[in-house]
């Protein structure tokens, strides 16, 4: 049996996922479930792309302790020596530099000839190889890549210390016979290719992103890049997730497994969702809301009589539970700190208190709990921005049907202050009179909503960015009162604006 390494790179290629940005503490709590959940690489980011970035991935070099961290880098020694600084400190590091091989990309984008990428990509691999023992090479573009010239690029590369060979369907043009004969020439055309393991790196713009990672299995590939909830640039990557479960089900026809926990894939799909601020499609291979949901009478017919009528694989080999826990107000802290640690969070006895309070006070506002809750209550707790200014309480009364009134109370820098404004809605309403008590003009960029769980005592989420000048700050807030939770990432927002202006 092969042993398929896994190289989740949610963190540098879902990060590219428009609309997802993920700060260090939020990182790298996905990072610590990604570790423990068994995978081989965590690819943390880009670290050239901002300090934020670097700074992320640095956190990640520190907390990791089982996985390779990695860092991406273009061809250039720019980028190849901060890929280097912000993993130096992993137990594992590998920098990971690529450029294009096709024609397309190297006309169009790099503007440059077969031989100056082949010299670029050769002599910044020999670069890299001077600061880190792993280093991955990935030619980008590689399906649509002219063959002979892949191989010699591949060659000289892995003669100048690559320790790994990306081949990535960049654009998810390729279909399954085509892309696993690309990984079988791969192996035939290129002399020295056994000194290196083959990676590749599907994407899903024509939905074949795991069948395809699945013909390069075949064809003799060693690792495979996903990212969880198949988040990533365009339509995304492979599914971590689904590519994990499709060599445990059919483990014998593959004749490959890996070394994932698959129980640990549910929870760390609902936190990379929650954190990234991407639902998962309710029919989504193996983590949406009814891959394991029977709705029709002979399908429920069948699964009560024996659930392998209809279920090639079980919910809790996925981490789901049939018999799960179920919090409410008559919840008690021991049950409480039990989910906190199997969700991955290690809080001192001082913190579960505090959010076993709010737990509480969740209970009382609604019927059940769902573990979406108390990730959130968890996550809110790991925020890094400090709250100078929290709202106290606020009221909203409608003067007319275009006129909207609302009366805020906030506590800024230890002081109670009080503010109105109107609006045509009560969240307008509620943003005027934060700017009047802040006697600033801030200004609403976006705002969007949605409901956590179900039923009608469902928590919203807002998420906002708010803008004031040249700063733009984001925020996110969670409540049953949607009104509120507007308030509250509105003023989370502008917390974060000024922390930035402060720092
Ligand atoms: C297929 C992929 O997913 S690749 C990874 C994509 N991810 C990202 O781009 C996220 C991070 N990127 C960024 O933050 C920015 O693009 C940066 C910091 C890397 C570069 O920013 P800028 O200097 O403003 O350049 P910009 O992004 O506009 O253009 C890219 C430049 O890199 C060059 N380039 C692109 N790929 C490579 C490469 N692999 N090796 C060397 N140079 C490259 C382009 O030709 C262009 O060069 P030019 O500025 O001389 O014209
Ligand atoms: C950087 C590379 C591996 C990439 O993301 C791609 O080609 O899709
Ligand atoms: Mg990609």
């Amino acid at each position: 049996m092969r042993r398929i390494k896994i190289f989740d790179t949610t963190l540098r290629d879902g990060e590219q996922t428009p609309g997802v940005n993920l700060n260090a503490q939020e990182k790298a709590l996905i990072a610590k479930k990604l570790d423990r959940m068994g995978v081989d690489v965590i690819e943390a980011g880009f670290a050239a792309a901002s300090k934020g970035d670097f700074e992320a991935i640095r956190e990640i070099s520190r907390v990791v302790e089982t996985a390779t961290v990695a860092s991406l880098a273009r061809a250039l020694p720019g980028d190849i020596d901060r890929a280097w600084d912000s993993i130096r400190e992993a137990k594992f590091p590998r920098i990971h530099t690529f450029i294009a091989t096709s024609d397309i990309h190297m006309k169009y984008k790099l503007k440059m000839t077969e031989d100056e990428v082949y010299k670029q990509a050769v002599d910044m691999v020999r670069y890299a190889k001077g600061k880190c023992r792993d280093i991955e090479f990935s030619c980008e573009d590689a399906s649509r890549s002219r063959r002979e010239f892949i191989y010699r690029v591949l060659e000289g590369v892995i003669e100048a210390g690559a320790t790994v060979v990306n081949i990535p369907d960049t654009v998810g043009y390729s279909y399954p016979d085509e892309f696993g004969t690309l990984i079988r020439d791969i192996r035939n055309n290129v002399p020295n290719i056994e000194r290196a393991e083959i990676s590749v790196h599907c994407h899903n713009d024509l939905g074949l992103a795991t069948a395809n990672a699945a013909a390069a299995i075949k064809a003799g590939a060693h690792q495979v890049e996903c990212t969880v909830n198949g988040l990533g640039e365009r339509a995304g990557n492979t599914a971590l997730e689904e590519i994990v479960m499709l060599m445990r089900v059919r483990e014998k026809e593959l004749n490959a497994t890996t070394n994932i926990a698959s129980t640990h894939i549910a929870p760390t799909s609902a936190t990379v969702s929650q954190l990234a601020g991407i639902g998962v499609q309710p029919n989504k291979a193996i983590v949406g809301g009814n891959a394991f949901a029977h709705e029709s009478g002979i399908h429920q017919h069948g699964v009560l009589e024996n659930a392998t009528t209809y279920e090639i694989m079980t919910p809790e080999s996925v981490g789901y539970s049939k018999n799960k826990m179920v919090f409410g107000k008559h919840s008690g802290k021991h049950a409480f700190t039990d989910k906190l640690r199997e969700m991955g969070y290690d809080f001192n006895r001082e913190k579960i208190d505090e959010l076993f309070k709010k737990f509480k006070a969740l209970t009382d506002v609604k019927k059940e709990i769902f573990d979406a809750d108390i990730e959130y209550l968890a996550q809110g707790s790991i925020k890094e921005v400090e709250e100078k200014t929290k709202l106290v309480t606020f009221e909203v009364v409608r003067h007319s049907l275009n006129c909207i009134k609302a009366d805020i109370v906030m506590e800024s820098s230890g002081r109670k202050e009080f503010g109105s404004g109107t609006g045509d809605g009560p969240v307008n309403a509620i943003y005027q009179g934060i700017n009047t008590l802040l006697g600033r003009e801030y200004e609403l960029k976006e705002y969007s909503i949605h409901g956590i769980t179900g039923g009608a005592d469902a928590q919203g989420e807002v998420r906002v960015r708010v803008a004031h000048g040249d700063s733009v700050g984001s925020g996110r807030g969670i409540h049953t009162d949607i009104v509120r939770a507007s308030a509250e990432a509105y003023i989370d927002a502008i917390n974060c604006i000024e922390s930035i202006r402060i720092a």
